[in-house]
């Protein structure tokens, strides 16, 4: 043994075995080795002999041997992953036989891949990369993808790839196996130059040629080396600065998922239709549901002011289930008939619901939140008269403040001597087609109750006409004729008719306090009795509202199961991906990608597919929502789809997590290959 200085590369007492079960098939059997930079060392043998598998030693691919390996004064931890990880990308570049390029990626970013892991900057990545395209002759390749060269320009391609990084160790797989013998003399004089560089060459070899190309050649037989022969001397070795490696940033992993989500386009955008259509569905269903709910919520807020409760005096439902003694369930059937308390309230006395009184009227007043109580007076079957023109009005109510303006179509709210009557069965049949001109002409009107003694009177009045009303529907809340208060009071007592009323309608100063007032007043008590039941029209849209949200949630939730079809085919198209491109996860191992870099790449992958799916869902949906807008515009002017941004940052976040989910284990199994078996993929 020569008395030798420090080796750059030194091995020591490497054994390696293979099994087959249990059986031992040892392949190396003790090499020591020492290898300096500005050398190219051949490594020769037999087939089988282990010189791939010394090569993946040296490589940092393979951990599993005993003995050391020693890079630069460091024994290297092959149990340490990320270490493992940080050797292969700083310190080694590969170039194989079959030359491992990536198929989808172009030659420039073929090489800008180790380049990606530098601290360089972009510019400078980039010019690297033509520098190193230009040394192997290729300027004119570079946009070109690997199947459209020639096997030399291939291999060309790996060593510009493998210098890229400016390693210090290269390891060629047999480089000229695959080339004719011009091409095998220029990947020599190449790797000549390489070895000029101050780098240490070593490839594997069958050709005694090749091998005679380098400055000395290893002989590896029967697991120990057995021949050791110095052609000539390493080359001189300079202290160049040389490039930094770092972590693969992720956002790399992004754009070269975005390559190969482009370069398999129409199989990756079939998928991004399947997902789209799913999300497209629960996104138009959302968006009906708001459309409805918000149609419902107009139509009856156009009728009835939501800011008022009508309240009138609580009755026990008692005597009218003689038998049936005290029920739990009075409360429920003793409201029910007060909900439409506007409408129903008669004046005539013989009827036997209690009035409210007034001393009850300041007690409402009280309440906070409540800025006005309007005593609710309503008659039916009233006669309208206009000259000779006569018509029977089903409803005639005092303007209180459950009457909205919204309802009026032309003119303005009765002031005093004043009356609004409704278009369709009074204003036309009372002026025909021309209803407007009723507006500022006097009609005649008169209705049967009982006076205070009980006796059948007529209450007669008149008014002059300041507006008409027409509501959109009948949902039977609206009371479409109203005549001013102080008007139809004084007409009640010329007739000598209580005016007291069955019903008050109770004005609420905001819309979120209707809630918790309508409440409080369905509490108010005198000696543990309950006085009134109060009925807010804002608790009637809200169960209306509640079963419309229920029946979109549902079709939504029915269309969401189409979503696990579009998660399955994303998990079966990964899985597909990662078996298609196991060799490339082996190359982007061997550059030294780490197990968390492969995996971000099928994870983007699939989150790229998730959110063009939900942008086209997005598109589809508001699409959708102008067709079906349109063509519902028969039915109403309303717009019955109403997509909310809610909505749509909804169905992105679902499409994300279907995405990553549906990623997940693909991800996990291509992170989990071993870049060894990996390579030897075909
Ligand atoms: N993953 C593996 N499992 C089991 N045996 C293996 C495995 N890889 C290689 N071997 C065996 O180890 C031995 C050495 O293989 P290796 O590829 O290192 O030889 P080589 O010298 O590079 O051969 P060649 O010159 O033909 O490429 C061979 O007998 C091979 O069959």
């Amino acid at each position: 043994m020569e008395a030798k200085q420090l080796s750059y590369l030194e091995l020591r007492d490497i054994h390696k075995s293979y099994y087959l079960g249990k059986e031992e098939f040892p392949v190396l059997k003790g090499i020591d080795l020492d290898f300096d930079l500005g050398d190219f060392v051949s490594i020769l043998g037999e087939s089988g002999g282990g010189k791939s598998t010394l090569m993946n030693i040296i490589g940092g691919l393979d951990c599993q041997f005993q003995g050391s390996v020693t890079v630069d004064g460091q024994r290297l931890d092959h149990h340490d992953e990320k270490a493992m990880d940080t050797y292969r990308r700083d310190t080694i570049g590969y170039i194989y036989q079959s030359y491992n390029l990536i198929s989808h990626l172009s030659v420039l970013d073929n090489v800008l891949i180790p380049l990606d892991m530098t601290t360089l900057n972009k510019t400078k990545r980039i010019q690297r990369a033509k520098e190193l395209l230009a040394r192997v002759g290729l300027t004119e390749q570079a946009r070109k993808y690997p199947n459209q060269l020639s096997g030399g320009q291939k291999q060309r391609v790996a060593i510009a790839r493998a210098l890229a990084s400016d390693p210090k160790i290269i390891i060629a797989d047999e480089p000229t196996g695959a080339l004719d013998s011009q091409n095998t003399q220029e990947v020599l004089q190449i790797l000549d130059e390489i070895a000029k560089d101050g780098r240490l060459v070593i490839t594997v070899t069958h050709s005694q040629a090749v091998a005679d190309a380098g400055s000395r050649i290893v002989h590896l037989a029967d697991g120990q080396i057995d021949h050791n022969q110095r052609l000539h001397d390493p080359y001189p070795v300079s202290d160049k600065p040389r490039i930094q490696s770092k972590l693969l940033p992720a956002s790399v992993s992004y754009k070269v998922a975005a390559k190969h989500f482009k370069y398999n386009f129409w199989r990756n955008f079939l998928i991004v239709i399947g997902t789209a259509i799913g999300l497209f569905a629960v996104m138009l269903f959302s968006g009906l549901g708001n459309g409805i709910s918000g149609y419902i919520n107009k139509q009856v807020t156009d009728m009835v002011n939501p800011q008022v409760v009508s309240v009138s005096r609580y009755q026990k439902p008692a005597q009218t289930s003689a038998g049936g003694g005290k029920q739990g369930g009075a409360d429920q059937q003793a409201q029910q008939p007060q909900q439409a308390a506007t409408t129903q309230a008669s004046t005539t006395g013989t009827t036997s619901q209690p009035k409210v009184t007034s001393a009850q009227i300041s007690r409402l007043k009280n309440v906070k939140h409540i800025t006005a109580v309007d005593k609710v007076y309503s008659a039916s079957t009233v006669t309208a008269k206009k000259g000779s023109k006569a018509v029977t009005m089903t409803n005639l109510a005092n303007w209180n403040a459950s009457a909205t303006t919204n309802t009026i179509k032309k003119g303005n709210k009765p002031g005093k001597g004043e009356i609004v009557v409704d278009r369709d069965s009074v204003a036309k049949k009372l002026a025909g087609n021309n209803w407007q001109s009723l507006i500022g002409k006097t009609i005649t009107l008169n209705y049967q109750t009982q006076n205070k003694a009980g006796k059948k009177v007529t209450v007669k009045l008149t008014a002059k006409v300041s507006g008409i009303t027409a509501t959109s529907n009948s949902m039977g809340m609206a009371n479409d004729n109203y005549v001013n208060t102080a008007t139809l009071t004084s007409a009640m007592k010329a007739a000598n008719v209580s005016t007291a009323a069955t019903s008050v309608a109770v004005n609420i100063d905001h819309l979120d306090n209707v809630k918790s007032v309508t409440k409080k007043i369905n509490k108010l008590e005198t000696s543990s009795k309950r006085q009134f039941s109060a009925t807010s029209i804002s608790s009637m849209i809200s169960t209306i509202q509640t079963y419309v949200s229920l029946a979109t949630n549902v079709l939504a939730a029915i269309a969401a199961i189409s979503l696990v079809v579009s998660a399955l085919m994303i998990i079966v198209t990964m899985y597909m991906s990662v078996s298609a491109r196991t060799k490339e996860i082996g190359i982007l191992r061997a550059l030294g990608e780490s197990k968390r870099n492969v995996r971000q790449l099928f994870i983007s992958e699939s989150l790229i597919i998730g959110v063009l799916s939900a942008v086209l869902a997005t598109v589809l949906a508001f699409v959708g929502e102008f067709i079906a807008n349109s063509l519902l515009s028969n039915i109403a002017n309303f717009a019955f789809v109403q997509i909310s941004l809610g909505n749509v940052i909804t169905v992105f976040i679902v499409a994300l997590i279907i995405a990553l989910l549906a990623a997940l284990l693909p991800a996990r199994s291509a992170a989990k290959l071993n870049p060894i078996d990996a390579l030897a993929a075909e």
